[in-house]
This record gives C-alpha cells, structure tokens and sequence, in this order.
C-alpha cells in the first residue's frame, strides 16, 4: 500500500524501522504511523525527506502553505 503514498510537506504520517521476526537491524520493515487525527477519506502523506538520497530535486506539488517546493 505504502506504493501509492505520496509526499507532502505538511506529513500526516511518520514512519518507524519496526523490528519482524528478527533482531537484525538490517532486516527492519517500515512501519507508518498517523502523526495526527486523520478525518476519514483524508489522504495519507508522509515526508519522502529526499534529502537522503543524492539527487537533482523534484517540484513538490503538496499544496500545503509550507510546502518546500521540491521533494528533498
Ligand atoms: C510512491 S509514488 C506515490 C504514488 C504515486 N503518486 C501514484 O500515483 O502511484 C512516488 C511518486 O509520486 C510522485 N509524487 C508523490 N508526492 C508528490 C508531490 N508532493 N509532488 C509531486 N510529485 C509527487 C513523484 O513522482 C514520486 O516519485
């Protein structure tokens, strides 16, 4: 599910290394949880935080007031 998410600056999510059947860090899952109350039928965001991955920069188009203007 976590494919179809997108990015917005003002998140409503936050994602967390959750440890699954194992101890090994390495191995950790992904888990995404609500920051905030979410109304029903609200979309989902979390903050892609772009900024770890080498890259030109991608327009943002969150539409949130604070929105940073790129994806990193
Ligand atoms: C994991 S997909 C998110 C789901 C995707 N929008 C879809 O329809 O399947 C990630 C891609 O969605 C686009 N995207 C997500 N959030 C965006 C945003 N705030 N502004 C512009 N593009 C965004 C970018 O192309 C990004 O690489």
């Amino acid at each position: 599910m976590s494919q179809f998410i997108n990015h917005s600056c003002s998140q409503n999510l936050v994602n967390h290394q959750v440890l699954v059947d194992s101890m090994d860090c390495h191995r950790a899952h992904i888990g995404l949880y609500a920051s905030q109350d979410i109304s029903v039928g609200e979309e989902l965001t979390f903050d892609y935080r772009y900024e770890l991955l080498p890259a030109q920069g991608y327009p943002c188009q969150c539409g949130v007031s604070t929105c940073r203007g790129r994806l990193y």
